[in-house]
């Protein structure tokens, strides 16, 4: 089997005026954890519906377990697991009725794995679909998908609405999962305590296009916090290379940066900082600068017309 569960090359979506994915190219490695990250509409779904082959993509390829998504076999589909926010299930049938067809249809079904999963959640064999609440149709919709022991489990904001305990009940079934039988996963969420519990490898994207690729420690190194005291004339330093994202608070700037080191601290003395200061950071606060530089809100406002 090749290394990757997952090969895209220059893959373009559109709708209308909006460019959803961009000549994308991203190749995701098997057997780990990745996260993708990206701000609202930066084109997750759209990726996501193109690799399970629920949509065609205007051009570019994608191969998913060494088969074009265009092309996807029954037999194949049956490898991967895919779960997504909406948690769309047979609300008219029981939930046993849906196991006992999920296991029919699954030749690697897994009967205590799905014992494990559906045990944290309220959740009688006998109760219909859909009387369940939104977390129980999660853990219903992960237990399913674990059970059928896919090789890859693609994950769309699965933990969307959850409250807390039912977020923790998810995470912790998947994690456990993924512990005894290791699988790709591909987890894309705006969750940043998820994220730093499962990433192997992190996707950032920014309006179709790969921002970054690499496991998380590497984006915390590449990040820093920089702490600036200007003495209230604050120079516009937005513009300067690798700022990510700067915030005034009580009069001391404070910056994100990207891919400066140390001689960032050199730059901000002589635009007139008298004390500088360099922070680690924490993956939630490097994941923020990454998607904040390229954030709508971010953008110049439109001319009026
Ligand atoms: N059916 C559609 N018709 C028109 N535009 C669409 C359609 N689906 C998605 N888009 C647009 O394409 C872009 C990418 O959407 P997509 O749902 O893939 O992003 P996303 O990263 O999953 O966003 P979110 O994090 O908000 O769920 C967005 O600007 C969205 O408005």
């Amino acid at each position: 089997m090749s290394d990757y569960a997952i090969h895209i090359e220059g893959l373009s979506v559109r709708y209308q005026r909006k460019q959803a994915l961009d000549k994308l190219s991203l190749a995701l490695e098997a057997g780990c954890v990745h996260a993708v990250v990206g701000a609202n509409g930066a084109g997750k779904s759209s990726l996501f519906r193109v690799l399970l082959g629920f949509q065609t993509a205007d051009a570019g390829s994608a191969t998913i377990l060494g088969c074009d998504s265009r092309a996807l076999t029954p037999a194949l589909r049956g490898r991967i697991g895919f779960v997504n926010e909406e948690h769309r299930l047979p609300g008219w049938m029981r939930v046993d009725e849906l196991t006992a067809l999920q296991r029919r249809q699954y030749q690697r079904w897994n009967d205590a794995r799905f014992d494990e999963v559906i045990r944290n959640f309220n959740v009688e064999p006998k109760q219909k679909v859909g009387s369940l609440s939104r977390g129980e149709r999660a853990g219903i919709s992960l237990a399913l998908a674990l059970a059928q022991s896919p090789e890859l489990l693609m994950l769309d904001e699965p933990t969307l609405g959850l409250d807390i305990v039912a977020k923790r009940a998810f995470m912790e079934s998947l994690m456990l999962a993924n512990l005894s039988e290791r699988m790709t996963i591909v987890y894309c969420s705006h969750q940043m305590d998820e994220i730093e519990r499962l990433a192997d490898k992190l996707v950032i994207m920014e309006r179709g296009v790969l921002r970054f690729a690499a496991p998380p420690h590497e984006l915390c190194a590449r990040v820093q916090m920089w702490v600036a005291d200007f003495g209230g004339a604050v120079p516009d330093v937005r513009e300067q290379p690798g700022v990510l994202r700067t915030t005034l608070i009580e009069g001391l700037l404070h910056l994100t940066v990207f891919d400066r080191g140390a001689a960032f601290g050199d730059e901000l003395r002589r635009l007139g900082a008298a004390n500088v200061q360099a922070m680690d950071t924490t993956l939630g606060n490097a994941i923020d600068g990454m998607l904040s530089r390229g954030h709508i809100s971010n953008q110049p406002l439109p001319k009026a017309a």
